[in-house]
């Protein structure tokens, strides 16, 4: 029966309405350059026909009883209203009772006063990418004409806010940001922004045949050289040690940093929220605008294709062997220092994505920003014991800011 799949977790397919096509051209971006794998495609546009097979399939490979769709890009509200309102019903058509929600990834520079006011209707999550203040958003968060972003992603969260959009913020963490990690939180705390995402960029330029310029994982080429936005690995964790800091002493309970919420529940032993710091994944999946399915929105790389929807459902995709693998090969494919690492619970060695360093005895496969992790697990295990005993004790985490103080710099846990 195609409605019952044998796997009880949720699984996830995020959807390109509009494949790589955006109104910006971020310099770090890893998704533009993705219509050069569909060369010979001139509108790169999700047609109804496979948004109506994507959704129903989409809903008979769940086998929880809420069902997330993420929509992704590109930029997504290039497609338009119309567009989401005929999603929304055809997945009233195929829900049979199941409790459907939708998330939405935007760049913010084309929200107005209707989009906002139709996310809010149909409570929609929106994740809004802005990387700090002006000076740090606009080094790289531009247009093809190289004009700067900033102010119409201001104007765009100012909407939100003025229609009670629920909304998230996702910055990225560069070469460029990373030595100001106060000056970037203090700008989210500024706009009242309590979610947060930052995400590390770490790119290698390996330019392929086919005109793409980023290297896939697994290439190892002395041609390719790390690109230069993305971040040091020792400054990402002074970064993370920083805001930690400041977010220990203040913020517990009131301001949720992605990275932190997902140590903690490491540490207490459950699922944590994002999948670079879990043991295994290949649970995320991503469907381009031509119903191509890949194991993972980092690896739309032509050896990681799972099949298409024309031919193959999602449940047969997303339960392959092949994706099976993938999702395991996170753990399996560890190297030895990290399978002996006192902080595996909590690191799990991140994203496979950024495994392209050899260890001191030559393993492959350790992540690249392995010394940033060591030095953020180190310095936040003793609050983290802290948190865990708290939860244990079915008390607040937040907690912890009466046991916390500065001195001579240095953050300390008070007896
Ligand atoms: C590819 S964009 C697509 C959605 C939308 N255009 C936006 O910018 O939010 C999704 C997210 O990936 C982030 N991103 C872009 N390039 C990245 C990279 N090389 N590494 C990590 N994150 C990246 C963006 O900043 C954005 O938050
Ligand atoms: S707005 Fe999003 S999709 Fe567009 S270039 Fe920037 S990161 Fe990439
Ligand atoms: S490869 Fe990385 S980004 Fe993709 S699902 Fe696995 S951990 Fe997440
Ligand atoms: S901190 Fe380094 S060695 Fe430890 S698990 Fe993470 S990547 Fe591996």
């Amino acid at each position: 029966m195609s409605n019952i799949s044998p796997f009880a977790r949720p699984v996830y397919v995020m959807l390109k309405p509009v494949g790589s096509v955006c109104n910006l051209a971020c310099d770090y971006c890893y998704y533009l350059e993705k219509d050069k794998l569909y060369p010979d495609v001139k509108n790169h546009i999700l047609t109804d026909e496979l948004l109506e097979r994507f959704i129903q399939q989409y809903m008979e490979c769940q086998t929880m009883q809420e069902v997330l769709f993420t929509w992704h890009g590109g930029e997504t509200l290039m497609r338009p209203i119309s567009f989401y309102r005929k999603a929304l019903a055809l997945q009233q058509k195929y829900a049979k009772g199941r409790r459907v929600d939708n998330c939405i990834q935007t760049n913010g520079t084309l929200l107005n006063d209707e989009w906002c006011r139709f996310f809010k209707e149909n409570h929609f999550l929106v994740g809004v990418s802005i990387d700090g203040p002006q000076e740090f958003h606009d080094e790289y968060r531009r247009n093809r004409q190289g004009q700067p972003s900033f102010y119409k992603v201001m104007k765009g969260i100012e909407l939100l806010k003025k229609h009670g959009v629920e909304y998230n913020g996702m910055a990225v963490v560069n070469d460029y940001n990373v030595d100001y990690p106060l000056e970037f939180y203090q700008f989210f705390k500024e706009i009242d922004c309590h979610y947060i995402q930052f995400a590390p960029i770490v790119e290698r330029l390996g330019f392929h045949a086919d005109g793409t310029r980023l290297a896939s994982p697994e290439q190892q080429d002395a041609n390719i050289k790390l690109a230069p936005f993305s971040v040091d690995a020792g400054k990402w964790g002074d970064f993370l040690c920083a805001l930690f800091d400041e977010w220990v002493q203040k913020d517990v309970g009131n301001f949720f940093i992605q990275i932190f919420d997902a140590t903690l529940a490491n540490w207490v032993g459950v699922q944590p929220g994002v999948c670079s710091m879990a043991k295994t994944c290949g649970h995320a999946g991503v469907m381009e605008f031509n119903g191509d399915v890949y194991a993972c929105d980092h690896f739309v790389f032509p050896a990681y294709k799972l099949g298409n929807i024309r031919t193959q459902t999602l449940t047969e995709m997303m339960y392959s062997q092949k994706q099976l693998q993938f999702g395991a090969d996170k753990y399996e494919k560890l190297p030895q220092v990290c399978k002996q690492c006192e902080f595996l619970f909590a690191c799990n060695g991140e994203c496979p994505k950024n495994r392209f360093l050899h260890t001191a005895d030559g393993e492959p496969g350790l992540n690249y920003l392995c010394k940033g992790y060591k030095k953020y697990f180190a310095h936040v295990a003793p609050f983290m014991d802290f948190m865990k005993k708290e939860l244990q004790a079915q008390r607040p985490p937040a907690n912890i800011m009466d046991h916390v103080s500065m001195e001579n710099g240095h953050i300390i846990l008070k007896a």
